[in-house]
């Protein structure tokens, strides 16, 4: 992958996070070449490109677990060195431990020692309530659908309060009717929590859905394609005829038809 956001990669204050000149490889295959942009505070930004292009690659380089080549990635204008409470991470086949129950799940990040939470019980449960999952506290993974999975996923993300909230493709397992429902679910929770949030995923649609800003990538990774941004400015509570004229503006400035009727 190889994108600019068209904008200065200078740090400034309201940039959270700044990628810059990014350049990640596995053995032959270049997964990023020199990626530079950056996502400001408090906002949702989807990265959408298709299968390879190297977003799951970009977002463990965010979050720390996976080490750039070369270039860097600054958040709130300081190197990214490794993991930290900072930032959460949501992933597509849910990673939940199967040995623990969903309190034990969102309960883990809690369990670090560099977590100062004062009451952590309480947070779980205020955490529990924010996805929805009342009544299923003791329940293992196994015994839960995929949408209550990405809920236990989504809250152990969140039990830290992280500012960044990283996103891979965290609904790509679900059918389509529990996704639209995640989908208001989520937006409810970052109008609630304010985070900065970087969502990656193959659809268009699911970006467009989201998105104060999507960053659209090409396939041929390593290459510079038809790579672009969309300010959308949208105001955070919407309604739905809002959305409508929203995803056709966004389509007509893709070049592709107005087929927002379904
Ligand atoms: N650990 C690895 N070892 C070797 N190659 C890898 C590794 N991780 C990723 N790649 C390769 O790097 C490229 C980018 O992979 P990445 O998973 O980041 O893409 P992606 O856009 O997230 O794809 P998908 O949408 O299918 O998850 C791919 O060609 C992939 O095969």
């Amino acid at each position: 992958m190889a994108l600019s956001s068209g904008s200065s990669t200078d740090h400034d204050s309201r940039e959270k996070i700044t990628i810059q000149n990014v350049s990640r490889s596995y053995e032959s295959v270049q997964a990023l070449a020199d990626v530079s942009f950056s996502v400001a505070e408090g906002e949702f930004c989807c990265v959408v490109g298709p299968s390879g292009c190297g977003k799951t690659t970009l977002l463990r380089a965010i979050a720390g677990l996976d080490d750039p080549d070369g270039g860097s990635i600054l958040v709130g204008g300081d190197p990214v060195t490794g993991p930290g409470l900072d930032r959460g991470m949501v992933f597509q086949e849910y990673a939940l431990f199967p040995w623990r129950t969903v309190r034990g799940n969102i309960r883990f990040g809690l369990d670090r020692p560099a977590c100062d939470c004062p009451d952590c019980e309480a947070r779980v449960r205020e955490l529990i309530d924010l996805v929805g999952l009342e009544g299923f506290e003791d329940a293992y993974p196994k015994a839960l659908s995929g949408g209550m999975k990405q809920r236990v996923g989504i809250a152990r993300a969140l039990a830290v309060d992280p500012e960044i909230l990283l996103m891979d493709e965290p609904f790509g397992s679900v059918d389509t009717r529990t996704r639209d429902r995640l989908h208001a679910e989520l937006l409810d929770i970052w109008t609630q929590t304010g985070q900065t949030v970087v969502f990656v995923t193959h659809d268009i649609d699911e970006a467009v859905t989201l998105a104060d800003r999507v960053i659209v990538v090409d396939a041929d990774p390593g290459t510079v394609q038809s790579t672009f941004s969309i300010d959308l400015a949208r105001p955070r509570e919407r309604t739905a005829r809002d959305f409508v004229g929203h995803v056709a503006r966004i389509r007509t400035e893709l070049g592709r038809p107005d087929d927002t009727s379904h």
